[in-house]
């Protein structure tokens, strides 16, 4: 096997990574991470600028081929996973933005979002797109940039303007702009893409004003949709491998049995479950979305989106200077017994699922005079497993499935008081994998199948290793009382600056 590496790019909202895995050993070799600006114009506004993105991917990507010695020839295929619903618009002849990324976690489309509401198109946008109305998507994003951008909207009519979510924009760059593409999983997360029929929306294009040629052609999740361009690595790489990060790291979790499912602990929490070959119908506000699609086989996940998750961990370090490291909050955490009744809930841009609340904000609920630093610390990192039992409660709800465990990713389930107080909230078993860059390889696999180095799913189903396993030792009696305060803090919090 002389090609045995595969690169990962996994685009993150705080940092560009790139991974490179010698799929012979089944290790890393080297892993480089880059992070970028978070742009806040306006209060719930949040950008990013779309070149530092991609100059920053492109160094991480060289820095990984430098450090391990290989010569980029060995390499035989590159896998992408990127933050979603995030959207970039550039120019087509000169491959500029015509404005930053509008991030997915910015509420500025929330009053655009308010008009689709009123309009009557909620049951029509869930049927289609499995989502429901949130500014979180990226339609509103793309209609706010053609009609707040001068000349964007006779431009982009004209054809001289592409759109496209992360993913599109750094294949883009590249293929040194020979390849316009998205996979169905990216397509799925724009509330523009029909999700059974597989297709561009022309009802949904029409009504957000988006002209169908600005979009990406749609590709599977597996299978080559382009090659590097050799000015770009010296060698031409075939991108093998695309899906949003969340149903990556599902892939690299391989849940692929109806039932499995994981959470992922980054700058949100995203939980989603394969629910299989066809979309559910959900009552309580979760989404449905493209789990993958391999082949003429199409996969569902049902999903509860989180917004803000690490990131409360980050605004302790950062802005309350509470800490000085994310991992610090764990000793800290640990110091106190409980978080002495109070309840952080971090809505600092709205609450996602289940509540879909674009104007609920943060509060800290129940303060006394006794309440210390090791108590709000702790009660950040409670919050994370809070929010996620929200979705999951609802999911069991949607789905009849009772789940039986949850596979943990991502950033912050490095942090095992955050998990077991997960595994305790929840009663079930939490279970972290050896490879913790879960997103990383799900994109690495998604490539090597595409490429031939896998020949089927079963076959990475068993590389799947457990490092840790959380197991709940709550009583039922504390867990509902501890559940019930949560859920009276996050009432307050809610429609607070409607
Ligand atoms: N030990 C830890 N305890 C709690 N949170 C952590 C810990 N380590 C990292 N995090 C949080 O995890 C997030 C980073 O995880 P990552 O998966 O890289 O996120 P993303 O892909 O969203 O950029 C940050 O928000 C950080 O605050
Ligand atoms: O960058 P992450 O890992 O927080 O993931 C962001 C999600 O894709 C947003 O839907």
């Amino acid at each position: 096997m002389d090609k045995k590496y595969i690169i990962s790019i996994d685009q993150g909202t705080t940092s560009s990574r790139a991974v490179l895995f010698d799929m012979k050993s089944k290790s890393i070799k080297a892993v480089k991470n880059k992070q970028f600006r978070q742009i806040y114009p306006y209060p719930g506004w949040v950008e990013h600028d779309p070149e530092e993105i991609w100059h920053g991917q492109l160094e991480v990507i060289r820095d990984v081929i430098a450090e391990s010695g290989i010569d980029a020839s060995y390499i035989s295929c590159i896998g992408i996973a990127n933050q979603r619903e995030t959207v970039v618009v550039w120019d087509k002849s000169t491959g500029k933005p015509i404005y930053n990324a509008i991030v997915w976690q910015c509420r500025r489309t929330a009053d655009l979002c308010d008009k689709l509401k009123d309009e009557g198109l909620d049951q029509i946008i869930k049927k289609k797109t499995g989502l429901v109305i949130d500014a979180y998507f990226s339609g509103t994003k793309i209609k706010w940039i053609l009609e707040n951008v001068p000349g964007a909207k006779e431009r982009a009519n004209k054809g001289e303007l592409l759109a496209g979510t992360i993913d599109s924009w750094l294949i883009w760059n590249l293929t040194g702009g020979k390849a316009h593409v998205t996979d169905y999983t990216n397509a799925s997360r724009t509330m523009l893409f029909n999700i059974t029929r597989l297709e561009w929306d022309e009802e949904l294009l029409q009504h957000m004003g988006i002209p169908r040629a600005m979009l990406p052609h749609v590709v599977s999740s597996s299978g080559i949709a382009g090659y590097t361009s050799e000015e770009m690595l010296g060698v031409k790489i075939p991108i093998s491998g695309i899906a949003g990060d969340q149903q990556a790291a599902l892939f690299g979790q391989a849940c692929f049995e109806v039932g499995t499912a994981k959470n992922t602990y980054g700058t949100g929490c995203f939980i989603l479950m394969n629910i299989g070959k066809e979309p559910v119908k959900s009552e309580h506000n979760l989404i449905n979305t493209i789990a993958w699609v391999i082949g003429d086989e199409v996969e569902y996940a049902l999903e509860g989106s989180v917004f803000n998750a690490g990131s409360a961990i980050q605004w302790l370090r950062d802005e309350m200077r509470l800490i000085k490291t994310a991992h610090e909050s764990q000793i800290e955490a640990e110091k106190v017994e409980s978080t002495g009744g109070i309840y952080v809930v971090p809505a600092f841009t709205g609450l996602g699922a289940p509540y879909w609340d674009m104007y609920a904000r943060g509060i800290i609920a129940g303060i006394t005079r006794g309440t210390r630093r090791e108590h709000i610390i702790r009660a950040a990192l409670e919050s994370i497993a809070y929010q996620s039992m929200d979705v999951l409660r609802v999911m069991k709800l949607d789905s009849g499935i009772e789940l039986k465990e949850l596979r943990v990713d991502g950033g912050a389930c490095a942090n095992s008081f955050l998990m077991q107080f997960q595994a305790d909230i929840l009663n079930i078993n939490v279970k972290r994998p050896r490879i913790i860059e879960t997103t990383a390889l799900g994109a690495a696999y998604l490539a090597g199948l595409g490429s031939g180095l896998w020949n089927s799913k079963d076959e990475i189903q068993r590389e799947w290793a457990l490092d840790k396993i959380f197991i709940p030792c709550m009583s039922d009696e504390m867990r509902n009382e501890k559940y019930m305060g949560w859920k009276k803090a996050v009432e307050r919090s809610m429609e607070w600056c409607k």
